[in-house]
């Protein structure tokens, strides 16, 4: 028995390995020669290349920590105890069906419990989990515990609202349907009320 467990490959942790540069460039081949071209033709030579890099941003959410960008607060609100809303954070994902963009805008809410957060930070959260391949309905999940679990506030609000590419430049081929959805959590998930004035006061026009 031992012999047998001896002669099994060690894995340091369940991560799958990385794939070198050379690997990935050669898959990115793969996938040129499947969509019918040519990669030997000087329009695509450096194209795996470029690819690679191409994903190392698209993705580079794999390598961040979301609750690391909120360890940061501030205290001296004078008491501001209400909603704060960072709303039309624009942003750019990939979908884990079909790795095809998904494209929309955040807005995100917390009722604040004696600190808040750079602003900043909350687009810096949806970026990261943006940069993953995603389902709109984990990633909206997702923005919204990070953020609850790491600031603590008395609660929080995500909506999502986003165009599948998968469904627009393919498949079903319907271009500008939208999909929405929310989390609420802390006192947001049991109060209508202000789930209401979160949704009413992202209706307030920027304009005014
Ligand atoms: N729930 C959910 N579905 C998604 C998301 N992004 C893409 N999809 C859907 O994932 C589904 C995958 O369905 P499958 O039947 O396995 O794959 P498919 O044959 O490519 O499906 P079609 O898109 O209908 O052609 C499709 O219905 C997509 O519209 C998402 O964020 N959330
Ligand atoms: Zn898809």
């Amino acid at each position: 028995m031992d012999a047998v467990l001896k002669s099994l490959p060690l894995r340091a942790s369940s991560e799958p390995k990385r794939p070198t540069q050379a690997e990935v460039e050669a898959a990115v081949r793969t996938l040129l020669l499947w969509a019918g071209d040519n990669p030997e033709r000087e329009g695509l030579l450096d194209t795996p290349m470029r690819v690679a890099k191409a994903y190392k941003e698209m993705f580079d959410g794999y390598n961040k920590d979301p609750a690391e960008e909120l360890g940061r607060t501030f205290e001296e609100v004078e008491g501001y105890q209400d909603m704060v809303i960072e709303r039309d954070i624009l942003f750019h994902s990939h979908c884990e069906h079909h790795m095809v963009p998904i494209i929309g805008r955040a807005h995100v809410g917390y009722l604040p419990d004696g600190k808040v957060v750079g602003l900043s930070k909350l687009a810096r959260v949806v970026d990261i989990f943006a940069h993953r391949l995603q389902t709109q309905e984990a990633m909206t999940a997702q923005v919204a515990n990070t953020i609850q679990d790491t600031l603590k506030p008395r609660g929080v609000a995500v909506i999502l609202e986003a165009e599948h590419m998968c469904m627009a430049m393919r498949g079903i081929r319907k271009q500008g349907a939208t999909t929405l959805t929310s989390t609420f959590t802390g006192v947001f998930a049991d109060s209508p009320d202000d789930q209401i004035r979160f949704m009413t006061l992202l209706r307030t026009s920027s304009k005014a």
